[in-house]
């Protein structure tokens, strides 16, 4: 009997435990959550343990079959052994910013978080594919990549599926059309420089550029940049439902090996290092997805100011790869 496929979670905060329920109400794949204890007052709690057990009852509600569990791991990384088996893992786990920081605010708690949990997904999970939640997710993508050695093809980051989702909302807003007939794309790093590529874009099939004047464009273009600050400051967190949908249609192009192209932020070398003038760096771009992770990265066309933006993007990733190779040669990755 063909087994379901298996999606672990690695941090069950506001996004992980989104990506865990709206898994599980697609009824596609079997989820085990991971997350640390908590303390409330004095008692030691283990949330992580009843969001699977109110996932699983959610699902008996509503006639749904998939397993839901939860692990309760430590920071120290005891209690990954159900990681065994995992054919995808999410990386979620870590710090969220606050309003006024940026991205690569929380780069040096994130990246120590994740050194650990590398060490368990080598030591239990060495044939999973893994998607990169936890920001700032370009550099988290780098390092992970590096830590784990896995294939470059199995490692990659969620973002440009989610910028591209907010620059849907913001034309669709502007046009009143579905998003369903709004094509977009977003790519770069997952910062202020992401690149909405408006030469592609298009509303049922017209070009946004002959649908919008340009100073509207370059609004949309600026609200898509800071998408993710404008929610950090109306919720004093960071977004976790676009996110967390997002996440999941990877997951599921991964699982249904439906060949869907999206924006990923994947490690560039060779012909595509070239082509997108990005060597040794993860940042964004149009990969095709299959079951096993990454089959093809799309080399995109861009306008000459596209392409401006696009360096400036890709530079602005790099900015703090120095601290990144300093913190893995600190652990003799590098
Ligand atoms: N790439 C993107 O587009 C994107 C989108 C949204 C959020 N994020 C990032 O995802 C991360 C999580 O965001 P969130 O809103 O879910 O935050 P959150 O605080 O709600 O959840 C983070 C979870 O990680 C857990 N955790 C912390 N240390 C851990 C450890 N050592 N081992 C296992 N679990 C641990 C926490 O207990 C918590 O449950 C943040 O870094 C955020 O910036 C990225
Ligand atoms: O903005 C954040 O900090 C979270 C995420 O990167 C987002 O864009 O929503």
């Amino acid at each position: 009997m063909k087994m379901r496929k298996v999606v672990s979670v690695i941090g069950a905060g506001n996004v992980g435990e989104h990506v865990a329920s709206l898994l599980a109400l697609r009824g596609l794949v079997d989820v085990r959550m991971f997350d640390i204890p908590r303390k409330d007052g004095e008692k030691v709690i283990e949330p992580v343990k009843g969001k699977a057990l109110d996932i699983r009852q959610m699902l008996a509600a509503i006639d749904i079959d998939a397993k839901v569990e939860g692990y309760t791991v430590s920071p120290e990384g005891n209690g990954y052994e159900a990681l065994e088996g995992s054919d995808i893992i999410v990386i979620t786990a870590g710090f969220p910013r606050r309003p006024g920081m940026s991205r690569e605010d929380l780069l040096e708690k994130n990246l120590s978080i994740l050194s650990v949990i590398c060490e368990k997904i080598k030591q239990y999970a060495k044939e999973a594919i893994i998607i990169v939640v936890t920001n700032p997710v370009d550099l988290m993508t780098y390092a992970v990549y590096k830590m784990l050695g896995f294939s470059k093809r199995k490692v990659m980051g969620m973002a440009g599926v989610l910028d591209s989702a907010r620059f849907k909302t913001f034309i669709s807003q502007e046009v009143k059309v579905s998003p369903k007939d709004i094509h977009a794309y977003v790519i770069g790093g997952h910062g202020d420089e992401m690149v909405p590529l408006i030469s592609i874009s298009n509303v049922g099939g017209i070009p946004l550029k002959d649908m919008l004047p340009k100073e509207k464009l370059s609004e949309l273009i600026k609200r898509t940049q800071f998408g993710g600050g404008e929610i950090v400051d109306l919720m004093g967190t960071s977004a976790y439902y676009a996110p967390a949908a997002s996440i999941v249609e990877m997951v599921e192009a991964i699982v249904t090996d439906n060949k869907r192209i999206l924006p990923c932020s994947v490690y560039l070398e060779g012909e595509e290092g070239k082509y997108y003038e990005a060597e040794d760096v993860c940042v964004g771009v149009p990969v095709k997805l299959g079951n096993c992770g990454v089959e093809e990265i799309i080399n995109i066309p861009m306008l000459p100011e596209e392409r401006e933006m696009w360096r400036r993007s890709v530079s602005s990733v790099r900015k703090n790869l120095k601290v990144v190779e300093e913190m893995l040669h600190a652990r003799s990755v590098l």
